[in-house]
């Protein structure tokens, strides 16, 4: 066993989180109370932040005994159709809906827009309305007549349960930590586990479900089953990490175990309850059934009180309730109308009431259940007991976040990639971690937001705590490479179905070209002909940790936007879909120059790096755009955005970039370009063939 590296002070930690998260929280709210302070409604709805010019159309008892109100276009100014105007709220998105303030008003706070509305969920769009579920008993919201809008606002439900989980942390004393809490602050070391499980009497027998397994998942999952507090499952790019995950939940509900599922996305929760739900396990997931992928609804909780026999007594309030907000239409006096509320408040207390105990009965007969880790602080779980925790993406998370269902848990599973890019932080302090306020104290010099538990937990207890996963199932061999020999110990090994794959063996008709036949392109602009570009609102200091403005560093490059153009044709040309193409780049300013493409070819993919994450394309070209001639490379420098850019591919990566700049970033950038000129097809381009847009 390694010898402890450093053990953490608990209250100092939990403070340091605290102002960490209120630097993060105060910059969000500062971006959205600016925006509904300073900007017309209209405005708004042009950013696609607001929708204006809205009535309730229709009110009722959603899932879950919430009020619903549907809003629709008001029919005095709605175009043809009573269509809704172009918009870019979504699903899920938390809103105010309140009272049309006038155009011309001035410094609208959301604490006064609220008085006259409420905050909700949007749970349904449609053409010519939007549902929203309200959050609170709010008769101001039932009563709402005129004219209304609704605007987007910052998430601050994830922080508000973020801080309660540190505060609480905070003020734990030393006799109350958990042996758990002791390991992952590195007060104990954990308890030894041996190196080979395969030949211990209690693994070496397993009865595997999935038959595909190789050896490095086996391993993992044989070293997350006897580990005693924590164990952490290393999945670089393709390599199967949910694939194991499930196996190992089947694994531990086998051994009787009961399973904490959680994933700081929806999207990462809901990705593990569809692969669960085919073996027919009773699985619960927890959330609000806007959040989650039509697929998984028939698991949810909400969906469940409705159809399992223990929600049968809360159906006969609902309807009750129904009857009632349908009645409040018809009233003619605002005494009547206040009767009908009093009821109405009643039956709301009694159908929470019921559906508590319905709750609770589903809660307590799951063995396995799924949230997202803010999610897992509801109410549902309060006083819940688990054997374990398995956090998926655990390395896209804040620390803060896994704490909300770490805090009472007696062992972790955690599952990530540390070398990918870690969760995305709005403030600069919160990433820099100056001293953060004047007179604080108690704050760990050196912890950021984006330094996450993954991250603290290897530095802390060393590889002996972790299984790396290694065979991956994506990238051709020469693609996997180089960050298998610079990031991954040259551990990884391709599986055999994918290692020689190129464009060329697609399986539908693709002409055997220069470009299809070649895993790795490199097409090389040194020379000073293809200058970057910078937006007059980017900081062009381009140095690390730089303030970045709210786009982005904004960089662009006309020519390599061309090159780009000019292969992707050729790829087209020779027969590859447009939707087996995706080009990345880290720069937001590059996406917009290759914009276009979209139109050229429908279905091709262009997206920041960041937002690629987790995706993967049978061809990924990558621009790099930074050429100048002091070397500066900003962002690129950052090894975990390299690598997630490098691994998105399975069959072709092309980089275009100019290497002489690039190659002075970073000794990571200054390797990969030289293992590009060796290994890499390498192609010059001259200056004068390129015709830009
Ligand atoms: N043992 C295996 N045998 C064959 N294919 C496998 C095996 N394990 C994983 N795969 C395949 O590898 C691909 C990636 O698996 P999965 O989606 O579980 O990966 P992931 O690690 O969660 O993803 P990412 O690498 O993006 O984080 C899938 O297509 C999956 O079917």
């Amino acid at each position: 066993m390694p010898p402890l590296t450093r053990s953490v002070d608990i209250p100092a930690f939990a403070s340091t989180q605290l102002a960490l998260l209120d630097a993060e929280l105060q910059s969000e709210l500062q971006e959205t109370s600016g925006l509904i302070a300073n900007t017309s409604p209209t405005s708004l709805q042009r950013a696609g932040l607001a929708i204006t010019n809205l009535v309730v159309s229709s009110q009722r008892t959603g899932l879950g005994g919430r009020t619903v109100l549907e809003l629709s276009p008001d029919s005095a100014t709605a175009g043809a159709g009573g269509e809704l105007p172009e918009h870019g709220v979504r699903t899920g998105d938390i809103v105010l809906v309140s009272e049309q303030p006038a155009g011309s008003a001035k410094k609208r706070e959301i604490k006064d827009l609220e008085k006259k509305g409420a905050r909700g969920v949007v749970i349904k769009i449609k053409k010519d309305a939007v549902a929203i579920a309200v959050d609170e008993d709010k008769e101001d919201a039932l009563s709402l007549s005129g004219r209304v809008w609704l605007v987007k606002l910052a998430d601050d439900v994830t922080y508000r349960r973020m801080n309660l989980t540190m505060e609480k942390l905070q003020k734990m004393t030393e006799s109350e930590y958990s042996s758990f809490v002791r390991v992952l602050f590195g007060l104990s070391s954990p308890s030894p586990v041996p190196r080979d499980l395969s030949t211990d009497p209690e693994y070496e027998k397993i009865e595997w479900l999935d038959p595909t397994l190789n050896e490095s998942q086996k391993d993992a999952i044989r070293f997350a089953l006897a580990s005693r507090e924590v164990a952490l499952i290393h999945g670089p790019p393709g390599t199967g990490k949910t694939h194991t995950l499930i196996e190992l939940i089947l694994q531990m509900v086998k051994r009787d175990l009961r399973v904490l599922v959680c994933g700081p996305s929806n999207i990462s929760v809901d990705n593990i309850v569809e692969r669960l739900s085919p073996h027919k396990i009773p699985i619960l997931r927890l959330g609000h059934p806007a959040r989650l992928l039509p697929s998984v609804i028939d698991h949810s909780l909400d969906v469940l009180t409705q159809t399992s026999e223990a929600g049968l007594i809360v159906r006969d309030v609902r309807s009750e309730m129904d009857a009632k907000q349908a009645s409040i239409k018809k009233t003619k006096s605002g005494r009547e109308r206040k009767a009908i509320y009093g009821d109405l408040k009643e039956l709301r207390k009694e159908y929470r009431e019921r559906e508590r105990r319905c709750v609770s009965t589903l809660v307590k007969g799951s063995k396995v259940v799924l949230a997202t880790l803010h999610g897992a602080g509801g109410y549902q779980l309060k006083n819940e007991e688990f054997d374990v925790i398995i956090i998926d993406e655990a390395s896209q998370a804040l620390e803060a976040q896994c704490w909300v269902p770490l805090l009472t848990a007696k062992k972790a599973v955690c599952a990530g990639d540390h070398l990918q890019l870690p969760p995305t932080i709005k403030s600069t302090n919160s990433k820099t971690n100056p001293k953060l306020k004047e007179g604080e104290n108690n704050i760990i010099k050196g912890v950021t937001l984006e330094t996450t538990l993954f991250d603290r937990l290897l530095s802390l207890h060393g590889s002996s705590i972790k299984r790396m996963l290694t065979t991956q199932y994506r990238m051709h061999e020469v693609i996997m490479r180089f960050p298998s020999d610079q990031l991954y110990e040259s551990k990884l090994i391709a599986a055999e179905a994918v290692k020689h794959r190129l464009l060329r063996d697609l399986p539908y008709d693709v002409e055997d070209t220069e470009d299809t036949n070649e895993p790795v392109i490199f097409i090389d602009t040194q020379g000073g002909d293809f200058p970057e570009k910078n937006e007059e609102d980017a900081d062009n200091t381009g140095k690390k940790g730089s303030v970045r403005s709210l786009y982005g560093e904004s960089k662009s490059n006309e020519m390599e936007a061309a090159l780009v153009r000019r292969h992707v044709t050729k790829l087209v040309r020779a027969g590859v879909k447009p939707e087996d193409i995706a080009v990345v780049t880290p720069y937001n300013a590059q996406l917009g120059l290759l914009a276009p493409l979209k139109d050229a070819f429908p279905g091709i993919e262009l997206g920041s790096v960041d937002g690629f994450q987790g995706r993967e394309k049978e061809a990924v070209v990558v621009s790099l755009v930074r050429s100048n001639t002091e070397g500066e490379v900003g962002f690129l420098s950052e090894k975990r955005r390299l690598n997630v850019a490098m691994t998105r591919p399975k069959r072709s990566l092309v980089v275009v970039g100019d290497s002489e700049t690039v190659k002075r970033g970073s000794k990571f950038l200054s390797s990969w370009m030289d293992w590009l000129e060796n290994n890499a097809d390498l192609r010059y381009v001259d200056a004068a063939s390129i015709e830009t847009a």
